[in-house]
């Protein structure tokens, strides 16, 4: 299941090795730290939260992701619908009954369809890459930590303490995450009252903040009930990193397990 370079040779997630697809995700992520403020990430949580753009199921969604490919990945170049269901499919094989997981694998990237034009065609910076809070100093450990220093919010001494304007064990729900498709599809997820467990919508929330579930930075926000769900979010984690390949999965076979789980956990249709 790990293995130990992606389909370009490389380890996975290495940032600095020599690569054709490197200086995009260099670029992408200089224009992604320049631009996370407090205030935009407040705004963009206002302007989405209405959930008012679009009517769709959750499978129409994922077959909108047949065009969009994540320009902050090194690891895949992939329409994003096989990354769903690469990751899903891996989940199934090794935890045969948690069908949450599974739904889980299948949906916690759709938040990407804010690229798509009919949301507005945000622009990558705003949607995909590693997440991490605003309102606080950024960490050592963020991807590319060197283009903060030119965000607003690196010189503002209201944000750039160790808990700038949070408090020890406040809980990441009260956290202002860098606006991407996590925070996104965990709001249409809950908007749209989903069925799915507390540690599915932590899963989806949190599955880009890479800083906290590998390097164990910003601990000091989390309360107990994270701490809980942070451990399912780490077996996540594998999946969605290492079944990244060049192996497409029939997509006409596995539709109707997936069709039915979305059933199962959600109404027909969704408001995004
Ligand atoms: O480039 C990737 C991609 O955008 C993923 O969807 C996201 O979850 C990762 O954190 C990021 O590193
Ligand atoms: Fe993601
Ligand atoms: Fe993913």
């Amino acid at each position: 299941m790990m293995p130990h370079t992606n389909s370009f040779g490389h380890t996975f997630r290495d940032y600095h090795v020599e690569s054709e697809r490197q200086q995009g995700v260099e670029n992408f992520y200089r224009t992604n730290h320049i631009n996370q403020t407090y205030d935009f990430v407040k705004r963009m949580r206002e302007e989405y939260g209405n959930l008012d753009k679009v009517e769709m199921s959750i499978w129409e969604c994922c077959e909108l992701l047949n065009d969009v490919v994540d320009e902050s990945d090194p690891d895949l170049d992939e329409p994003q619908i096989e990354h769903l269901l690469q990751t899903a499919e891996a989940i199934r094989k090794d935890y045969p009954d948690e069908d949450w997981l599974h739904l889980t694998g299948l949906i916690h990237d759709l938040g990407k369809v804010l690229l798509h034009p009919s949301f507005g065609g945000l622009p990558q910076w705003a949607v995909v890459g590693d997440t991490y809070p605003a309102g606080c100093a950024f960490d050592k450990s963020i991807v590319h930590h060197k283009y903060f220093e030119e965000n607003p919010d690196y010189h503002n001494p209201a944000y750039n303490t160790k808990y700038g304007v949070y408090s020890e064990g406040c809980g990441l729900n009260n956290v202002m995450m860098s606006w991407g498709h996590d925070d996104y599809m965990y709001l249409v997820a809950k908007e749209n009252n989903t069925t799915l467990p507390s540690a599915a919508l932590f899963i989806i929330r949190y599955h880009s903040f890479y800083a906290l579930h590998r390097s164990g930075s910003y601990k000091q926000l989390m309360n107990g009930e994270d701490v809980e769900n942070l451990k399912w979010l780490e077996i996540f984690n594998k999946y969605d990193l290492y079944s990244k390949s060049k192996v497409r999965i029939d997509v006409e076979k596995v539709k109707p397990y997936y069709l039915s789980l979305i059933e199962k956990y959600f109404p027909a249709k969704l408001r995004w």
